[in-house]
Formats: C-alpha cells, structure tokens, sequence
C-alpha cells in the first residue's frame, strides 16, 4: 500500500455547503455486514478510505453510551454514531486514565442500528485500532478526548483497511494527519464542556490558512509547507480546491442547533455532537433539532423554529473563565 494519500480530483460530487469541490464520486463504496457503507474486503486504498467519507457530509455524528441511545440517535437521523462508555464530559468529571471503550460494548452498538458505527482509539494506541477494525467498526476516531498512549507518534494509518478520523487545531495538524492517512479531519474543539469557543477558534484557523495559501505563488507555497510543518504536495492540493483534501467536521463543543448551524456556516462538512445531546433535558427532541439545523443552516426562520421549546441544555464548562482550571484539563493540547 502507498505511504502517500492519493488524491481523487475533486470532480465530481458538488459538496452540500459553499459549493465547494468534493473529493468523492470516483469510489465505489462496499456494503458492511449491518448494510453501512464499509471500506472493508481487501481494498482501503485512501481514495476508498475518503471517498466513504464523503458519505457523511451534511449529517451530524452523535456520540453514543448504549444501544437505546444509538437508536434514539438514528431514529433522529445521525449519519453516524461514535460509540463510547463515557461521553467527553463524563471523562472530564470522572478524571483518570481513558481508553478504548469495551468492543462488546460497541457490537451491542453496531447491530442496534444500520448507520456507521465510529469508535475512538489513544492517540498512537495502534493496537486499539487493530482491534476496533477487527471487530468491523466502520470508522476509527485517534482522539484526544482518550488520554494519549504515544506523546510522539501519531498511529500510521495507511496500514489499515478502515478509515479514520483525526482532530485538528490549524491546517498544519491537519494536513498532518491526512499524510498519515487520515480520510476524515475534525475540529478539536474543547470536548465536554459544551463551549464552542475553541471549535470556532480551530475552524477559523483552518479555514484563514487555507485562504491564505489559495493566494499564494508555488514558491511561498513551499515556505508555507515549512512553516506549517505539512507536505508541500498536500498543502498545494488544499489550495487547489480551496478546503482540506477531505471532509472536514466540527466537533468539540457544539451543544445547540444554533452552534452546528455557526460551525457549518464556518465551512465545516457536518459536526460531531457528544455530551451536549444526552446531558441535555430532552436528547431525542435535540438530536432532531441539531440534525435539522445542520440540513438548513442558512436559514434563520427554521433555526429559530427548531431551537425553540427545546427544554434545557447541557450545563457546560466555559473554556474562557480566566484564571480557572478546566475540569479535566485541556484536550485539544493532546497530539500535534
Ligand atoms: O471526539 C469527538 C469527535 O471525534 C466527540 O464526538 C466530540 O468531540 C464530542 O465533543 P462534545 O462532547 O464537546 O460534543
């Protein structure tokens, strides 16, 4: 298998926000045994990888504790569910060593419901990953949400057959994940406090840089590479097509519908929700709710409609009180 991210031209698929160009539509996406798009079989080629990926765009990715909830997520149309013991804001409460979540566990998971099953791995815990994929999960997330197993490297992720997701804070992390073969890239974000803050911080980022190198010349591009530590071809290929190579979600953070509908007007493809749906007072009213705000985010009318009556949100930590701790600490610093 290549050790470099073949790039599909971004032909085909027109992507559902800003008209920007899609990498997908030249993949052939395979069935996996619960009838979800699975890159499984023999393939896992990168263009299969993040050709699949482009699968969940304009969708929202709910993170889920148990099979009721992964229904309740579905039945409120998820494109995904990321199945985890803990939700982030339950890891910051409970402090102490996080891993990955128990496989039987996120089986129950995959054979409660037809939609992609997401789990997460350590930072650089490439066996957790062999395991997941053993079991036929149908994305890997390397999270920081996880405490790291590696503060060095990064799980090579061309070795595997099943896609991954990775966090990022800056087009420079991104870009090096994608070349360690990452097929999906996520905002950080500050996970489990319900503040948006710093996924907005990190889409505006990505998306400034990218704007940056769009107008730059091949020469500033190769000083540009440097500076952000990143491939030069990958960094030449986002500003080609004036976004990342491949989808691009928000996560960490987003507890409102009116919060999904900012991060895609920021030019995300979709966005993850974790704590903010099943810590908030009526979770299938607001999983409905984020799903229908990220489907029409540019429309206020039906934001206000579908934010309204909502019952309460998830308390939250402010990321931004200064002098104070974080409960937990902060995850976004995890892996660079
Ligand atoms: O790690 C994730 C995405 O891969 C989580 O799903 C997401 O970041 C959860 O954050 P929050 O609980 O703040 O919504």
């Amino acid at each position: 298998m290549s050790s470099e991210p073949t790039i599909i031209p971004s032909s085909s698929v027109p992507a559902p926000n800003g008209g920007t160009p899609s990498l997908g539509g030249t993949s052939t996406p395979l069935l996996g045994s619960r009838g979800a798009p699975s890159a499984g079989g023999a393939g896992g080629s990168f263009g299969v990888k993040s050709g699949l990926a482009q699968m969940l765009k304009g969708g929202v990715i709910m993170d889920v504790m148990n099979a009721e909830q992964a229904k309740i997520a579905e039945e409120a149309g998820a494109s995904a569910v990321m199945a985890l013991e803990r939700i982030p804001a339950n890891i910051r409460r409970d402090g102490g060593v996080a891993r990955m979540s128990d496989p039987g566990m996120i089986k129950e998971i995959m054979e409660a419901v037809s939609i992609p099953v997401m789990a997460k791995v350590r930072i650089g815990h490439f066996v957790e990953a062999q395991i997941l994929q053993s079991i036929g999960v149908d994305y890997i997330d390397e999270s920081e949400v996880l405490t790291m197993a590696d503060d060095q490297h990064h799980i090579g992720k061309h070795a595997f057959k099943v896609p991954f997701v990775c966090g990022c804070k800056n087009l420079g992390e991104a870009l090096r994940r994608i070349s360690e073969g990452a097929a999906m890239i996520r905002t950080k974000g500050e996970a489990g406090t319900g503040d948006v803050v710093e996924a907005v911080k990190h889409q505006r980022a990505v998306m400034s840089d990218i704007r940056r190198a769009a107008a730059m010349s091949d020469e500033e591009l190769y000083a540009f590479a440097k500076e952000l530590s990143a491939p030069y071809h990958l960094l030449k290929e986002t500003a080609r097509l004036k976004r990342l190579p491949v989808v691009s979600f928000a996560a960490g953070g987003v507890a409102t519908p009116a919060d999904a509908a900012m991060m895609m007007q920021l030019g995300c493809d979709g966005v993850f929700v974790g704590s903010g749906i099943f810590l908030s007072g009526d979770p299938a009213k607001r999983a409905r709710a984020i799903v229908q705000a990220v489907t029409h985010y540019n429309n206020p009318a039906i934001l206000a409609e579908v934010s309204t009556d909502l019952g309460e949100a998830m308390v939250g930590i402010s990321t931004s009180a200064e002098g104070e701790a974080i409960k937990g600490g902060r995850m976004a610093g995890r892996g660079n």
